[in-house]
């Protein structure tokens, strides 16, 4: 165990362990030779290059795969920063509550973001809030604001109901301790009340929230907000008949104000105060997406509660363990290791996925291997969501050694809320931020899809540094898509936003250069070069195939001493990722789909990325951020529930993706009955490599074919993919390869 707070003379408030030294020895020594055997794999392209006259088609295929085997070796490398030197945290929040009385704990103030009520249901934005509304901590020091980038007037009812709604719920998380606190989320797996509440009580509560979600979801639906007067005084005068999304002037409503504590629970006690936000959004002003919400969102709480502690969530992302503010705590109370934490990042948790997810969802290797990796490099990245942050140090802030944190600091300018409410809003105008430094060095950072990343390696080429925290209990749970077509559109802007940063100058080589451990760039880089990926795998899918087809031998035959580098790398790399991800609680089913959405990712989100990538360097295309829905139509969902692959409408990328699958099959079927006919099975000898990757890429598109060519349902490949795949494939297996280039 690390670092005792020895010079303090208290016992720290979190443990980090790190694995045996065993196991990173046998790590190194087994990435050892897998660097042996792709170094031979070089040497033997380099040494092999085929003489240009004979088959042109066959020397530049060559060389492809040459360039191709480079990408991917010198990837792999930038891979093991995230497989050497884990450490693993573990709070102790016992200490914490010996150590601090509750009047002496920091406030915290929570951010949630929404953007749209049809995307974005209402009641599943509210089931969030209260969650958090719900935590473990005193009512007083917690403040939880709500971002509508939409400036809906039914997520301003829904949130008014809500707040309702928490007079009843957070007495009864309380006194039951129930767990999780989204109430959504609460009744819809307990079927019975916890020991010691009476059914009445319970079945009360629960009546109670099916009245919220009736009223929510029926307001949601038709838009319209009852004419009960109790709704006019609020905030909802303010709305204009002609206010939309995109334009509309800046609200705030304090809701509820623990401060006045006019507002109690159901036993007296204080609630949490609860602010709604509509930043002013105008067609000519650019707003930044969420990262403008967000820097909107500092400011009009540091009016009203100024708290040192934020954490923020995206909207459907309850916290599922009441007690994540106080072990977060531990990390930045603790007087010796604490100093120079700016946030403490949880990991993203899904509590949709299924059994055997179709789309590889659960991403535990991640979780449990890559971020450990990343914090023992001293910088978690921040992921935007689920993540506590120092004020200060979100704000800008440089970190320096004789910096001391006043925790008890938050102040609150003026006791008035009518005061409060008018100053908060013209801290959210959109012409607010003109000629400051907000989104360059103060607050989230503009002009990026990935305002988070961009914004954590930036606190931490200040100086400061993150941790990662992985408890048994997750703290929070969130939707993951569930259809292809959103998680490539997701994966995409994530792409997108890794390379614009890796090929800007805030790269993390770059503006981390003597910073940042050099580890911690390379782990940054691992998804920072994703889209660079792309062209080899399109490459390494299509061409040995064809060359297959066509009876050009690209890799060495199975009885030369050059195969056995060859079949090393693939059987111990691919080994290796299968018992990780067994080891981290995926199962074999899962490992598999999650090569296939590998393989649909790189051909697909990550090309195209790249290519947008340099439109937008060029300067003929702008990023966007397109919002992902969390709401799925029943039967989509059902055939998610089967392990049916939703395809549904047209897209290039399903162009792509099935454009690969028709290649490959087209390829191994008549590629199979070229070397039969013509020189019998001894013909397969120089072609054996090619034969088993084309049939290997054939079994992982075997859901393709099926929405290609078996299904009836309304998930299914549309002709028109179909059509232009066909129109694709055919041209390129007839086409001679004898020509020369
Ligand atoms: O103009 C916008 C767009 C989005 N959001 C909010 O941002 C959050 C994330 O959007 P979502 O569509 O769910 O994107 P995801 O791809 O699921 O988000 C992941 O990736 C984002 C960066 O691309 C991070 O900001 C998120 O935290 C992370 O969960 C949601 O709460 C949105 O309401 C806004 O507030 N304003
Ligand atoms: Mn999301």
């Amino acid at each position: 165990m690390a670092g005792s707070s020895a010079s303090s003379g208290r016992p720290p408030l979190f443990a980090t362990e790190k694995p045996a030294r065993v196991a990173a020895y046998a790590y190194r020594l087994f990435a050892g030779t897998v660097l042996a055997g792709l170094l031979l794999i070089w040497l033997y392209r380099a040494t092999h290059l085929p003489p240009r006259s004979s088959s042109s088609a066959r020397w530049w295929a060559w060389l492809g795969l040459f360039a191709a085997e480079l990408c991917f070796g010198f990837y792999w490398v930038l891979t093991l920063s995230v497989r050497l030197s884990p450490v693993y945290r573990r709070v102790l929040p016992d200490r914490l509550t010996q150590r601090y009385k509750e009047e002496e704990l920091p406030g915290v103030d929570i951010f949630v973001c929404t953007a749209d009520p049809t995307l974005e249901p209402p009641m599943l934005v509210i089931s969030t809030v209260l969650s958090v509304m719900a935590y473990d901590y005193p009512a007083e020091k917690l403040n939880i604001y709500l971002s509508d980038d939409a400036g809906s007037v039914v997520t301003l009812y829904a949130l008014y109901e809500a707040s309702e709604f928490a007079k009843h719920w957070i007495p009864f998380c309380k006194k039951y301790k129930v767990e999780p606190r989204s109430p959504a989320a609460y009744f819809a797996r307990a079927d019975s009340p916890p020991d010691i509440c009476g059914p009445k009580e319970w079945s009360t509560l629960k009546e109670m929230h099916k009245g919220l979600t009736d009223s929510v979801n029926s307001i949601a639906h038709s838009g319209k907000i009852p004419e009960a007067s109790e709704y006019k005084v609020m905030g909802f005068t303010q709305w204009s008949e002609d206010a939309t999304y995109k334009d509309h002037p800046s609200i705030v409503q304090v809701l509820i104000d623990g401060n006045k504590r006019k507002t109690a629970d159901i036993d007296g006690n204080a609630l949490p105060t609860l602010v709604y936000m509509a930043r002013e959004k105008k067609l000519q002003e650019h707003h930044h997406f969420k990262a403008g919400s967000l820097n909107a969102l500092i400011r009009v709480s540091s009016v009203i509660s100024n708290s040192p502690i934020i954490m923020n969530v995206d909207c459907d992302m309850y916290s599922n363990n009441s007690g994540s503010i106080r072990d977060a705590l531990c990390f930045f109370l603790d007087e010796e290791q604490g100093q120079d934490i700016a946030f403490v990042q949880y990991p993203q948790n899904f509590e949709n996925v299924v059994h055997n997810d179709i789309y590889g969802n659960p991403i535990n290797t991640v979780n449990e291997l890559d971020h450990p990796c990343l914090d023992g490099w001293g910088g978690m990245c921040y992921y935007g969501t689920g993540c506590f942050h120092r004020r200060e140090a979100l704000c800008g802030r440089i970190y320096s050694e004789d910096y001391k944190e006043d925790w008890s600091k938050a102040v609150r300018k003026t006791e008035e809320v009518d005061e409060l409410e008018g100053t908060a809003r013209s801290l959210a105008t959109c012409t607010y931020e003109h000629n400051t430094l907000w989104g360059i060095e103060k607050g989230v950072r503009y002009g990026c899809p990935l305002e988070d990343v961009i914004t954590g390696l930036q606190i931490q080429c200040r100086g400061w540094r993150s941790v990662y925290y992985n408890p048994a209990r997750k703290g929070f749970l969130g939707m993951a898509p569930a259809s292809l077509g959103q998680i490539l559109v997701q994966h995409k802007r994530w792409t997108e936003g890794f390379l614009q940063i890796s090929l800007s100058k805030y790269s993390p080589f770059l503006l981390g250069h003597r910073k940042i451990k050099l580890g911690l760039q390379m782990g940054y880089s691992v998804c920072g070069f994703w889209a660079l990926n792309s062209f080899p795998t399109l490459y390494y899918v299509t061409i040995p195939s064809l060359c297959f087809l066509n009876g050009i031998s690209l890799f060495p035959q199975i009885t030369s001493p050059w195969f056995v580098p060859f079949a090393y790398v693939v059987v111990a790399a691919y080994s290796c990722s299968l018992v990780e991800s067994l080891q981290c609680g995926d199962t074999a089913v899962e490992w598999w789909n999650s090569q296939r959405m590998w393989l649909f990712r790189r051909i697909s989100s990550y090309l195209l990325a790249a290519i947008d990538t340099i439109r937008r360097m060029l300067g003929i295309s702008e990023s966007g951020f397109a919002l992902t829905a969390k709401v799925t139509d029943s039967d989509a969902s059902e055939r998610y529930k089967k392990g049916r692959m939703e395809f549904g409408s047209f897209s290039l990328m399903f162009v792509i993706i099935a454009t690969v699958a028709l290649l490959n099959m087209t390829c191994m079927l008549f590629g199979v009955a070229r070397v039969f006919l013509h020189e019998g099975a001894t013909g397969f000898e120089a072609l054996l490599v090619q034969a088993v990757l084309c049939a290997l890429l054939v079994a992982i598109n075997f859901p393709v074919y099926e929405a290609l060519f078996l299904r009836k349902d309304s998930g299914k490949l549309p002709a028109s993919v179909s059509l232009v795949s066909f129109c694709i494939v055919l041209p390129l297996c007839i086409l001679p390869t004898n020509i020369q280039i």
